[in-house]
This record gives C-alpha cells, sequence and structure tokens, in this order.
C-alpha cells in the first residue's frame, strides 16, 4: 500500500498537548471515555468522534467533551484511540491519513485489525499500538492487553498503559498473540454473562422465581471471582473445597463433563481466537 501524503508536525504548531481522541465512540469507547473522566482526566482534555449527530450531541451532553470530525480530531490531539468495528477501519483510516502527523500516537482497540494494517494506511514512522480491552472497564475492572507496532516507543507503551491502566488492568504481550487474548478477555465477559444466564434458567427450573435466581447466581460468580483473584488458590482446589464426597457439587460436575462442557469452552474460545485472525485478514463478513 502506498504510502499517503501527510503533514509535519510544523503544520500544526498550535496543537496542544496530552488531548486524546475516541474515534468512533460506541460501546467500548464510550466505556472508556466514561472510565477515563472518572479516574481524573478532564474533559477538556478529551475529545471524541461519531458517524451520527445525534450520538455526537449524547456524548457531548453526558460526558461535557468536545465532539469533531474525525479530520478535525486527529488534527487536535496527541492521541488517538481508534474505537469503530473492525469492519469501519480502513475506511475511517483512508479518512485520517492526511490529518495524523508522525507524532501522534494511534492506538487501535478493534478486534483483530493488525498494527501492521495501520501502519500501511499512514504515513512514514507514525507510532501504533494495538490494545484488546473488555467492557468491564466501565467498572474499572478491565483487562486491556497492549502490544506495540514497529514504531511505537517505550514511552509510547507506557501513555496507552496509562489510559488504559486507569480503569483496570493492563498486560503487555506480543502481537502474535493478541488474537488468542481477544478470545480470552476481550469476549470474555460475554461467556460469564452466557453461564449467569443459562444458571438462571436451571434455578427456574428448580422452582424459583427468576429475581432471586439472578441475585444467588451474581453473588455465586462475585464471590468466586475474589476467591480467584486473592485467594491465591489454583481453581482445581478451589472447586474441589465446594465438592464435598457423595455430596451435591460431583453430580452436576458430572453432568458438566457428560455434557462436554469442558471441550465446548475449549472450541469457543478457539473459534473467536479463528475469527479474530479473519478480521485481520480482511475477511469482514
Ligand atoms: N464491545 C466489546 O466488548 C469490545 C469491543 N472491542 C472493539 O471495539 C470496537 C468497537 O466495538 P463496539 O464498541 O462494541 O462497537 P460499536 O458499534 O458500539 O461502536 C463503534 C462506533 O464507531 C462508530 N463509527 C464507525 N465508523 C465511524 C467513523 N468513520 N467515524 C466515526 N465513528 C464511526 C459507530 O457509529 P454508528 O453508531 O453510526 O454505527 C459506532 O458508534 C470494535 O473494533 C471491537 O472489536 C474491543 C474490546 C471489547
Ligand atoms: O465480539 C467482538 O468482536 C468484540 C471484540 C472483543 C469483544 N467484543
Amino acid at each position: 500500500m502506498s504510502t499517503p501524503n501527510k503533514p509535519s508536525k510544523s503544520s500544526t504548531p498550535n496543537k496542544p498537548t496530552q488531548k486524546v481522541a475516541v474515534l468512533g465512540t460506541g460501546k467500548i469507547g464510550e466505556a472508556l471515555l466514561s472510565g477515563m473522566i472518572r479516574s481524573g482526566w478532564a474533559p477538556a482534555d478529551l475529545l471524541v468522534t461519531a458517524r451520527r449527530q445525534e450520538r455526537a450531541e449524547e456524548l457531548r451532553t453526558r460526558y461535557g467533551v468536545e465532539a469533531l470530525t474525525n479530520p478535525g480530531a486527529a488534527e487536535r490531539a496527541d492521541t488517538l484511540i481508534l474505537a469503530c468495528k473492525p469492519q469501519d477501519m480502513a475506511a475511517l483510516l483512508a479518512e485520517l491519513a492526511p490529518h495524523v502527523t508522525t507524532d501522534t500516537l494511534v492506538i487501535s482497540a478493534a478486534a483483530g485489525i493488525t498494527t501492521a494494517f495501520i501502519e500501511e494506511r499512514l504515513a512514514d514512522t507514525t507510532p501504533v499500538i494495538r490494545v484488546m480491552p473488555n467492557t468491564p472497564v466501565l467498572v474499572d475492572e478491565g483487562m486491556s492487553v497492549i502490544s506495540a507496532g514497529s514504531h511505537a516507543t517505550a514511552a509510547d507503551l507506557a501513555h496507552a498503559e496509562d489510559i488504559f491502566g486507569a480503569v483496570g488492568k493492563t498486560l503487555r504481550v506480543p502481537e502474535t498473540q493478541q488474537d488468542a487474548c481477544t478470545a480470552l478477555s476481550g469476549s470474555g465477559p460475554a461467556y460469564f454473562y452466557f453461564l449467569v444466564e443459562a444458571m438462571t434458567d436451571a434455578g427456574i427450573l428448580l422452582g424459583l422465581p427468576r429475581d432471586k435466581a439472578h441475585d444467588l447466581i451474581v453473588q455465586a460468580a462475585i464471590g468466586a471471582a475474589v476467591m480467584l483473584r486473592d485467594s491465591g488458590e489454583h481453581p482445581v482446589k478451589l472447586r474441589e473445597n465446594v465438592t464435598s464426597p457423595a455430596g451435591t457439587t460431583i453430580n452436576a460436575i458430572r453432568e458438566l463433563e457428560n455434557h462436554g462442557v469442558r471441550a465446548a469452552l475449549i472450541a469457543a474460545l478457539e473459534a473467536a481466537r479463528d475469527r479474530s485472525r479473519e478480521l485481520a485478514s480482511g475477511n469482514n463478513t
């Protein structure tokens, strides 16, 4: 792909420092934006873009941030966080390319899209970082997995960690592991919601009212998650502690194994990893 003409930094001499723009502020972009504000970012230092006018207005009203066009945001911000769908990324980059200077840090949160895909659509040495966050950034319990592209420096990585670290944990990985991480932590919350939904249905089958079944399962999930994080015990040990000889739990575990739930989870995450790879290769259907 040819390198587009790009303005030099000197063509935007009044560019302020430390402005971050979220481009394509949908679910994950808004979750991140709200977390950044919660963690102390001034709305005046944050910019957003949206495809629809009413969405831009909503973000302006809700967060007190300025909503601009994509080129406008690229010219004003030092850091661009691209949060559109992978399918919209090529069009967004084509729109941005003439306006992104080589001292603008470009961070992509899109599944599958590689730093190379972005680098080849921007000029020269534009630093690019790939991040896979997840929706728990909304409650400051996000998991954001970070990889540097060819031109991103240690300072760029540290800046990305500052942004995403404000709303949860961060982990640096080689980019070759991003598709797997997308399957694990990017999509991960959805698997747990799916389990809660299914287990709540089981509660209905067992005769409990839906709201009580929901509350019981959610609190069991929270308790289990805190123990997984804080006890220092292996998950096998934690499960064994619940599983009494000739008790109730082992009967449930036998059914889970009979129904191949472990194999289903492995296959499910493999399918998610494969889809992330497909998105990278341009199969966007
Ligand atoms: N949802 C999740 O849990 C996670 C998502 N991601 C990644 O984040 C990205 C966004 O996902 P998600 O937030 O769920 O999706 P959304 O559809 O909610 O958000 C994407 C937003 O981008 C907007 N958009 C598209 N093209 C442009 C453009 N050219 N200029 C301005 N805005 C544009 C869309 O506008 P419109 O509303 O008009 O369509 C939409 O609001 C994806 O790449 C996904 O892979 C990463 C981690 C987790
Ligand atoms: O489902 C998706 O494609 C996005 C990426 C990770 C979570 N949601």
